[in-house]
Order: C-alpha cells, then structure tokens, then sequence
C-alpha cells in the first residue's frame, strides 16, 4: 500500500512488544489531512501505545516495528534529530493530566514562549505576541495578566486549555489528543470539546481523539476506529458505526452506555475483562466474551476486511444489518446522533 496522497500519516503493519509481549499486532490506519478521527475501546486496547510508537515516545525496553508515514517520509527507526523535529511541530500529543505538559516552576507565558522558540524560531516581543495570541485562542480571559502565573494558579479547566495553547505553538498538521477531558467535570468537559472542534476548524489540523467516552467522539469526528487488545476490530464514519455497529464488541460498547429507562438508570456491560496481552486467547481475541461466537471463532482469526462505504470489519458473526440498525433509535434517544 503506498501514499495516497491526501493521507497525513499512513500507520502500516505496527507492532509493539515490550519485552517481547506483543501488545500492538500489526495496525493499518490512515489519518487524511484536516480529519478528525477517534479511537476507541477499552482501557488498554493498544490506543496510546499505537501513538506513542508512531512519535518514537515509548521506553527502550520497548520493539517497534512497522512503518508510519508522515507524508512518505518514515519514522519508525527514525534518528532522534527527525522524531524531534516532527513531534511538536507537525504531530502534537496532549494527555489527560496537563502536568505531563506543564512545568510547574515555570510561569506560563515563559513556557509557551519557549516551544515558540523551539518550534517556530520566535524570539522575545514576537514570542511573546504569540503566546499571548494562543492563550487567548484557547479561551482564557485576560492573556496578558495571566502570562506571568504559575500553572498551579489556574483551574484544571485551563490547565488544560494550556496545555492545548503549547500543543498549537508549534503550528501541527496533526494533534492527538489522549483521553483528554477523562479528569474534568462535565461542563468543563464540553468547553474542551468544543475548543478542540473550535480549534480544528480555524486551524485545519486533524485531530486523532483517544476517548471512552462515545458521546464525546460523536461529536468531535468525523470517523471512528474500535481497537481490541491491540488490533482495530471496526472502522467507519461516526454515522456508519453509530447507527450500525457490526462488531459486536463495538454493539457492547454502545450497551454498556449507562441510559435512563422508566426512570432507573441502566447498562448491559460486556462480560469479562480485557484479555491479557501475555496470554491473549486463540481466535478472535474478543470471543470468549462474545454473545454471538461459534467454535469457528475461537479457533481462527478474522481479518479486517473492507465493506461497502469505506467500512472496515473484522469478524466472522457480525451483527446482522437489522439488529444493528435497530440500535439507531436508541442512539437517538442517548444523544449520540442528531
Ligand atoms: N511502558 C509499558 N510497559 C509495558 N507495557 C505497557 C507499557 N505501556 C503500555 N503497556 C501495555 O500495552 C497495552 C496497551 O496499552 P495502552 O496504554 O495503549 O492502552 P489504551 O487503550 O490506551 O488504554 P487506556 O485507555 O487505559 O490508556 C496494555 O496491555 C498496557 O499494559
């Protein structure tokens, strides 16, 4: 498979093992220029890690092979001086907790200024101009009084939006943002979605979001890749898989879904856990906690393979097109599609 083009990043055949457990087995994605894509499944599905590789971000310990592609040029065994010159300034990464990205004996305005200067090459009045710029395109009030605090001065709501405002000083073509809103309250929550929409569409940077939280992807992207210990099990358009999911994990993820009915709020979870990575399960991976699994399940496989309409499955006993679209109405009901 080559570069097609409109691709930013192509993700080829990526895998992870540390200390030769394999916890990434082989991933193929696409991430187009100005997408938003989300990325979902449970904890430790292989999200983060699919990321971190692809920015060379992980320990030593740990194997990285594959290919990732930021427009044709490769990154895996990329030296030092390349993979610093992309994180940054053409791929940024910001995490749940703002303190992976704020040093807290720093003022604010000092430690934006210095990403403008490794990044962008400002210096002095123009740095300073800039950094004023982005904290006040993120959304906090008052710019210039705020440049000179502390980040434990701030709230953990513009922490956060600072910690996006460093992510922007280096102008990316991409921004990963992992698990993002998971530690905030749910106002705040939304103001963060919604800058990150906001920013997006002023900025024409696409958007990877790593989220558990469905709602909150069906409204930032555009596309949606599910992940299961450490593969992608379904991939499409928010419509596509919103309003009929094949995959029956992605089915229970929806389940799982806490919603109101006659007045009692109720879930159906997906029963067990995540396998783990030492000891994954012959077969398909998710069939010891399927519903619709047959012995052909637990002994082989299924690949990813292309549907119609740019969707991607990989199971043998997917859900059938009318049960999974029967779930539309219920996604409706929860708010997770106009
Ligand atoms: N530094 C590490 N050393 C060893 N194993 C690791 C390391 N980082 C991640 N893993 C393992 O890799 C697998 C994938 O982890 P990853 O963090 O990507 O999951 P995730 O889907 O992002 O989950 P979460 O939502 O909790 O962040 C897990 O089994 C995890 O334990």
């Amino acid at each position: 498979m080559g570069t097609t083009g409109s691709n930013l990043v192509e993700l080829r055949d990526l895998r992870v093992a540390f200390d030769g457990v394999q916890v990434l087995h082989g991933i193929d994605l696409d991430v187009a220029r100005g997408e938003a894509l989300g990325l979902v499944g449970e904890s430790g599905c292989g999200k983060s890690v699919t990321w971190l590789a692809a920015l060379g971000l992980l320990p030593g310990k740990a194997s990285v092979t594959g290919s990732v592609r930021l427009e044709g040029s490769e990154l895996v065994g990329g030296s030092r001086t390349v993979l610093e010159s992309v994180r940054g300034s053409r791929i940024a990464m910001i995490f749940q907790d703002p303190s992976s990205s704020l040093n807290p004996v720093l003022r604010i305005g000092r430690q934006i200024s210095e990403a403008l200067s490794v990044h962008r090459g400002l210096r002095g009045e123009a740095a300073k101009a800039e950094a004023l710029r982005l904290i006040d395109m993120v959304g906090i009030p008052d710019a210039r009084r705020r440049f000179d605090l502390y980040p434990h001065e701030f709230s953990g709501g513009q922490c956060q939006r600072l910690m996006i405002a460093m992510a922007l000083a280096g102008q990316p073509d991409l921004l990963i943002a992992d698990e993002p809103t998971t530690a905030l309250d749910a106002t705040i929550q939304a103001q963060i979605l919604d800058l990150l929409i906001r920013l997006r569409a002023e900025t024409g940077m696409a958007t990877v979001f790593i989220s558990h939280d469905l709602g909150a992807v069906s409204q930032v992207c555009e596309r949606v890749c599910v992940m299961y210990a450490g593969r992608i099990v379904e991939e499409g358009s928010v419509e596509q898989l919103f309003s009929e999911p094949r995959h029956p994990y992605t089915r229970g993820l929806f389940d799982a879904i806490p919603r109101l009915d006659g007045g009692r709020e109720r879930l159906i979870p997906i029963p067990g856990t995540v396998p783990n990575p030492k000891d994954l399960p012959a077969g398909c991976s998710f069939s010891p906690r399927c519903s619709r699994a047959v012995e052909a399940c637990r002994n082989e496989r299924p690949p990813l393979l292309s549907l119609d309409g740019g969707r991607k499955l990989a199971c043998t006993r997917p859900v059938p097109v009318a049960a999974a679209a029967e779930a539309l109405t219920s996604r409706i009901a929860e708010g997770l599609l106009q």
